[in-house]
């Protein structure tokens, strides 16, 4: 899919260091008009350190970084055209909500009525109309945090820079503000960049990720591709769970590599499942997610064109979800070892979660493989 929106954030060739410490090492990434941009990676990869930079925070030792087409150099943070919204919402509890979303607006030359107008606007963007009057110490973490959206839009900045704004709240709060920022950013149609550590996150809300391992972008990808082809087994282990096995490469020609894995056989996969090299990675792997493959009951028929026998080792239940760890027959014939993976299977009424012990089919198709080499 091409995308013609102008480019909003443009980083080139961005390295800072601190002291000795490099803590970005050269970022490129171009984040478009509208668009709602994740960074994601682990503790200390560097993703606060980039908001920061782009925000002006930060100076960067080299490099470039242009929001809306304009060199950001000599620009200093309270010049720019962006905003930052916190983990900790940093409201004042002593002043009211409508006090809190006018602080937005400080030093803005407008009279009080058109600025009372602007701050009912913008109460009524986060769904809190009605709440101006009310003490912002007696709000819950979701509203103060919805306080503290609203007192970021309210300068209609052109992009809004979010560093974990939800990590604060508890799952179901968290789960139904990611719902909320999604709906919100379509509606103001804002640049949106958000820093977050987790992975489901930022696939639930992202128009693309950039993944950052070490100060460097490691993939950069809409969130189905990002999880089905991974471009390294470093991101595939970041993105949610993916099975991995030793893989023997027999051929390759055309772009399709003949492999054979342990347990699965030989099997032929196409350019586009096989995953750009990786320095960091061990001999050639294959992945596969644990929802790809299914059980089967002895005589339960299924539509995949390729089957393997297994035993079932461990069995987690999670109510709407089971894990099972199978160990594949004839996995350990290839090299000795027992190589246990991991299916997931939705409970349906009417099928009995299997006990461990159990002889099993498990039913896959080789387009669900990822090669890693
Ligand atoms: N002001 C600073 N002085 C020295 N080192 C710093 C400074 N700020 C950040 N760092 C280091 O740079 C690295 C990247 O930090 P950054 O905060 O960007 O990481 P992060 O990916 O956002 O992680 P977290 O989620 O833990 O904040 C870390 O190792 C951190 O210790």
């Amino acid at each position: 899919m091409t995308d013609d929106r102008k480019p909003m954030i443009e980083c080139r060739g961005v390295h800072k260091h601190y002291g000795d410490y490099h803590a970005l090492r050269g970022i490129d990434l171009t984040i478009r008009a509208g668009e709602f941009f994740s960074l994601l990676g682990p503790s200390g990869c560097g993703k606060t350190t980039l908001l920061r930079t782009i925000a002006g925070f930060e100076d960067i030792s080299e490099g470039a970084i242009l929001i809306d087409q304009k060199h950001m150099e000599e620009v200093p943070a309270n010049k720019r055209p962006t905003n930052m919204v916190f983990q900790s919402y940093a409201i004042f509890p002593h002043l009211t909500v409508a006090q809190n979303v006018a602080f937005g607006l400080r030093r803005d030359p407008r009279g009080k009525a058109e600025k009372a107008a602007l701050v009912e606007e913008a109460l009524a963007m986060v769904g809190l109309r009605g709440y101006g009057n009310r003490a912002a110490h007696a709000l819950s973490g979701g509203q103060r945090q919805r306080v503290a959206l609203a007192r970021a839009l309210i300068l209609k900045p052109k992009v809004l820079l979010l560093d974990e704004p939800l990590s604060a709240l508890d799952r179901k709060m968290r789960e139904q503000m990611q719902v909320e920022l999604i709906k919100l950013q379509r509606q103001v149609g804002i640049t949106f960049v958000l820093v977050t550590h987790d992975q489901e996150e930022a696939l639930v809300m992202s128009d693309r990720i950039a993944v950052m391992f070490e100060g460097e972008i490691a993939q950069l990808d809409g969130p189905e591709a990002l999880y089905a082809r991974p471009a390294s087994r470093r991101v595939a282990d970041f993105i949610g769970v993916m099975n991995f096995l030793p893989a023997h490469i027999l051929g390759e020609s055309d772009g399709v590599a003949t492999v054979e894995a342990p347990g699965l056989g030989v099997v032929e996969l196409p350019a586009r499942q096989i995953s750009r090299a990786n320095p960091d990675d061990e001999g050639p792997t294959i992945g596969f997610r644990p929802e790809t493959m299914t059980l089967v009951g002895p005589n339960q028929a299924h539509s995949q064109p390729r089957e393997t026998n297994a035993t079932i080792d461990e069995v987690v239940y999670y109510g709407d979800m089971t894990y099972y760890d199978l160990r594949l027959d004839g996995a350990a014939a290839i090299d000795g070892k027992a190589h246990t993976v991991r299916i997931s299977m939705r409970n349906v009424f009417g099928r009995d979660v299997q006990e461990v012990g159990t002889r099993t089919r498990l039913a896959w198709s080789p387009g669900s493989l990822v090669l890693f080499r």
